[in-house]
């Protein structure tokens, strides 16, 4: 279904490369079907070029008639221009894909033509090595085929989860932002390592192994996080005490308030840049 496909990234960051990075390690995409554009920063796609051996261009030098699937990776502020200026460029074959956070296939099904088919996605930065965790919704003209090659793309960079929109604040909350709340907690447990003398590089081989090991329990166990914690703690063992603290700073509040807070940011994004449509 990719086959042959040429896809462009319109918008250059952290999240175009992490799906760039997945998609050519996984050989499903090669990069000269790949083509990358941004605002006006070419030191940054001179660097992508040569990373990746991907075709680079000005946002004004697009050829709109070679490419199949255009996929924004801008910030969601930079949303109304984006579509503005894809608009009249477009025709009814051809798949719009947005990364936005808070950015809803109504938003985009009314700031592109009428019958344009859109796809919602929400991977993370966890692309680049190919363990994000994506999730897709498609507006109401797109064609199950452009379903399925997207998926097909998306599945180059871990796992995919085809959700209801209703659930995409959510997911966006969990998984989209996901990655820096586990990294900020590697960031506190690698702080507590230097503290007691332990060097930097040892200290951090130790906490993402145990990380990853416990992720990976979770996902080839399946064994529910609850029995996995109950497994570690002794009666009145080391794990015991840990959890108290944990308990008694509201560590568990503090994971949940993180979610709920990233969440409401994705529905405040769509409230903001709101439902009116463009004047063409
Ligand atoms: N980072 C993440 O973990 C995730 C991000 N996302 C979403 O991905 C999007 C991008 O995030 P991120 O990669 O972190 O952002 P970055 O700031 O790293 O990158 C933004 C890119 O968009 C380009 N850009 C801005 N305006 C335009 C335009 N009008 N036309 C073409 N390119 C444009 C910028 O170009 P220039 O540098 O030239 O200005 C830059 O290359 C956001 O909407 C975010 O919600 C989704 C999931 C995870
Ligand atoms: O911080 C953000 O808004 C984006 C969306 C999900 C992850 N990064």
């Amino acid at each position: 279904m990719l086959k042959g496909k040429t896809v462009a990234f319109i918008g250059a960051g952290s999240m175009a490369e992490a799906m760039i990075a997945g998609a050519i390690q996984a050989e499903k995409l090669p990069s000269n079907q790949i083509i990358v554009t941004n605002n006006s920063n070419n030191d940054r796609l001179q660097e992508l070029a040569n990373k990746y051996e991907v075709r680079t261009l000005q946002k004004e030098l697009l050829p709109y008639k070679e490419i199949d699937l255009f996929i924004l990776a801008m910030k969601p502020k930079g949303a109304r221009e984006a579509f503005r200026s894809l608009k009249d460029k477009l025709n009814l074959n051809q798949v719009v894909i947005s990364v936005l956070a808070g950015i809803t296939t109504t938003f985009m099904e009314d700031h592109l033509q009428e019958g344009q088919q859109v796809i919602r996605v929400m991977p993370n930065t966890s692309s680049m090595v190919q363990q994000s965790a994506t999730a897709l919704t498609s507006g109401q003209h797109t064609k199950p085929e452009n379903i399925e090659a997207v998926k097909e793309l998306l599945q180059c960079l871990g796992k995919v989860f085809v959700i209801e929109e209703e659930q995409m604040d959510l997911f966006t909350g969990i998984a989209g932002s996901g990655p820096a709340y586990f990294y900020y907690l590697m960031e506190h447990m690698e702080s507590v390592g230097l503290q007691y003398g332990m060097p930097k590089e040892l200290i951090r081989e130790i906490v993402s192994q145990t990380v990853y090991g416990a992720a990976k329990m979770v996902m080839e166990k399946g064994t529910s996080p609850t029995i996995l914690k109950e497994n570690v703690t002794s009666p009145n063992g080391t794990t015991a005490s840990g959890l108290k603290a944990l308990a008694d700073y509201n560590g568990g509040e503090a994971i949940s308030q993180a979610i709920k807070h990233a969440a409401s940011r994705s529905k405040q994004i769509s409230a903001e840049l709101g439902g009116a449509k463009l004047n063409s």
